[in-house]
């Protein structure tokens, strides 16, 4: 059986306070986009795991794919499985690409072994894989808060509108971007910012990781203020970067953009 997990992109990102265990609270909009990895399992005689499109970095065992069949094999009499990933979703990107695989590698195994699971459960096993896991369960705009999986509904639908997205060639680490951030409360919650108006969107919602990120990679401010050129609504870096999007009302002419970088469009 095969499925198509896409990634994610962060509206707005505020980074609230540190927590004893050393995470972040947060609050964040995740709205899922159009780029997609392929996930398949197949039953064989041992579990295994190959990839193929971009590298992925990192030990196999390591990958989420074979840490969340580890997981569920706890719980359920599973057979061992062949897992091929088909990688397109760009990876340190802010993209959730990783987290993606995990969600729907879940739900893909609940699938093809009938085990009847929830999705209240399945966000209970992927919330231990990572913060960013539980959303794509649901895979639907949230508001989120806490370590980024806890969730609201919000009533966003940008499919008028043309969402592009620019990959810069530069990876950017999560862990070390939360560590270039200083959590800080905020006067008016992103809850409430993003009923207002896309066009005052620029004006209202940051995302906190800009600052540091922007003073080690330069050229990702660079791709945010390209597209505001090229006439963006409202233009942002990804979660904890490195890509940029840009949410526009006609299609952008971005050739300036496309030599040095890896865009996406139609999302
Ligand atoms: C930047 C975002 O993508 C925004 O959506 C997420 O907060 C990142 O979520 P993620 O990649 O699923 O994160 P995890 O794999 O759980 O954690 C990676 C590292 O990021 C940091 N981390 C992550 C989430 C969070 N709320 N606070 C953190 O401080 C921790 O240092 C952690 O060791
Ligand atoms: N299936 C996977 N696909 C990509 N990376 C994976 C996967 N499983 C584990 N990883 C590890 O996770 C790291 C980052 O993954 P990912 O692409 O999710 O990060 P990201 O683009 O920074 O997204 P975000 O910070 O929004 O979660 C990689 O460097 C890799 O070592």
């Amino acid at each position: 059986m095969i499925i198509f997990p896409n990634a994610k992109i962060n509206i707005g990102l505020n980074v609230l306070s540190r927590r004893d265990d050393g995470y972040h609270n947060l609050e964040t909009t995740f709205y899922p986009v159009n780029i997609k990895d392929a996930l398949e399992i197949v039953v064989a005689d041992e579990l295994s795991f190959e990839s193929s499109g971009l590298e992925i970095p990192g030990r196999v065992e390591d990958n989420l794919c074979v840490k969340g069949y580890h997981l569920l094999k706890k719980d359920f009499d599973l057979p061992p499985v062949k897992i091929h990933l088909h990688k397109h979703i760009p990876i340190g990107a802010g993209l959730g690409g990783g987290s993606a695989d995990a969600a729907f590698f879940i739900r893909l195994i609940n699938q093809s072994f009938e085990l009847g699971m929830e999705e209240e459960r399945m966000i209970g096993y992927a919330r231990k894989l990572g913060a960013d896991c539980a959303f794509f369960i649901k895979n639907k705009p949230v508001f989120a808060f806490e370590i980024g999986d806890e969730f609201e509904q919000v009533r966003l639908d940008l499919s008028k509108y043309q969402i592009v997205l620019v990959m810069p060639p530069v990876h950017v680490s999560t862990a070390e971007a939360y560590r270039g951030v200083k959590p800080a409360p905020v006067k008016e919650s992103l809850m409430d910012l993003i009923y207002e108006p896309i066009t005052e969107w620029r004006k209202y919602i940051k995302n906190d990781f800009e600052a540091s990120v922007f003073k080690d990679h330069p050229e990702i401010r660079g791709v945010k203020a390209a597209l505001y050129e090229a006439g963006a609504l409202y233009a942002s870096m990804s979660g904890s970067g490195a890509s940029v999007f840009g949410i526009f009302d006609k299609t952008p002419d971005l050739s300036g953009l496309e030599e040095d970088n890896e865009v996406f469009r139609d999302l």
